[in-house]
């Protein structure tokens, strides 16, 4: 998407061959910074420090981390090191394993020489094709949101509550939840969009906000907990979220808080949407509460909170008391039963395991 009138994608190549770009997702929204990544390591660290988020976007980075590895290393020995590293950086998007897999799957069978080569001609593939992903998700989506817009009195926005960040930041450009937003306004809809702060990280003040903002869309900051106190008062007409994970039978596992919404949509009858790419089912997987590793991240995250203060400068303060006990799950797993339905890039289907296998021949 563009930022101040310059088009961006999330990652992109800066060096050919040798070094990649990203944005440092977690300086915003107060920095705008982008970083180079010349090693495996930084790919790794890039993704492990959420410096890169987001499901396609994490395999849009191991992906290039793969590369990187390869041109320090492109042996057999090499190959697996590589994987293993990229692997063990987050357990929850299965979008990373499935780039991983595509990348090892590439260079199997090759000579060590000819690996790094083939393997950034296909990271640059994984990326273009993310985006054709992001905007067909984003047509799908579209014709839900011109429903809502026909049964609205005239002049009246479509309010849509997202959770997190499933936008253009998520993803190589575009976003899944928030693509058909973006192809919504570009249309001229009036679309409003109730933005969760999403904690402890607060994806959806830094980052939702932040490019809704850059693109123009209209939007409100509210808190995790009053998305349901809004829906019980008609101001809500529907929900999308994005997945990090969703299985065979369409259960989706998302940023924590998901499926308190998605309680509270069900109670109110909002519609509620998952907006995902097929990169992002996990076809091995039924039961996604028992089955999906839930990611637990560093107590800091509750503790501590990043700001900047009318110096300009961005500091880091405590917001508990010291030492306190803290349980960090970055994750949860909304049941199939709770989703209204799935956009993907090949259509709108149940969240159901009849739904998607009618949609990916499965
Ligand atoms: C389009 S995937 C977006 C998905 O990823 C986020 O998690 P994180 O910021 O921890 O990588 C969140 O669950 C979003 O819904």
């Amino acid at each position: 998407m563009e930022i101040d009138g310059k088009p961006y994608r999330t990652i992109w190549v800066e060096d050919p061959g040798k070094t990649v770009g990203v944005i440092d997702q977690t300086k915003l929204p107060h920095v705008f910074e982008t970083l180079t990544l010349a090693s495996l390591e930084d790919a790794a660290v890039a993704i492990e420090d959420m410096i890169v988020r987001g499901a396609p976007l994490i395999g849009a980075t191991a992906a290039y981390g793969f590369c990187l590895g390869l041109n320090a290393d492109s042996s057999d020995a090499g190959v697996s090191a590589i994987y293993d590293r990229l692997y063990r950086t987050r357990p929850t998007a299965v979008n990373l394993r499935w780039a991983l897999d595509e990348m090892r799957a590439l260079v199997d069978n090759r000579a060590p020489a000819e690996r790094a080569a083939l393997a950034w001609e296909r990271a640059a593939e994984i990326c273009d094709d993310d985006v054709e992903i992001s905007k067909a998700i984003g047509r799908n989506g579209l014709a839900l949101i011109e429903e809502i817009a026909a049964t609205k009195p005239a002049g009246e926005a479509v309010n849509v509550l997202t959770h997190c960040n499933a936008g253009w930041l998520a993803t190589v450009d575009w976003g899944t939840a928030t693509a058909p937003i973006y192809m919504a306004y570009e249309k001229g809809i009036k679309v409003h969009v109730w933005v969760d702060e999403t904690r402890p990280r607060n994806q959806g003040a830094s980052l939702t906000a932040w490019e809704l903002g850059r693109h123009g869309v209209p939007h409100t900051l509210i808190a995790d907990n009053v998305g349901g106190h809004l829906m019980q008062h008609g101001l809500v007409d529907m929900c999308i979220v994005g997945t990090d994970r969703t299985t065979a039978q369409g259960d989706v596992c998302n940023k924590i808080g998901t499926y308190l919404k998605a309680l509270a949509a069900q109670d109110n009858g909002v519609p509620f949407y998952v907006a995902l790419p097929s990169t992002t089912i996990d076809w091995t997987v039924a039961d996604g509460v028992r089955e999906i590793p839930i990611e637990q991240r560093k107590g800091e995250e509750l503790t501590k909170i990043a700001g900047r203060l009318e110096t300009g400068e961005v500091v880091t303060v405590d917001i508990a008391p010291e030492g306190v006990p803290v349980r960090n799950d970055a994750f949860d797993v909304t049941p199939a039963r709770l989703v209204t339905g799935l956009i993907t890039e090949r259509g709108v289907c149940a969240a159901s395991e009849r739904g998607l296998k009618g949609l990916f021949d499965r």
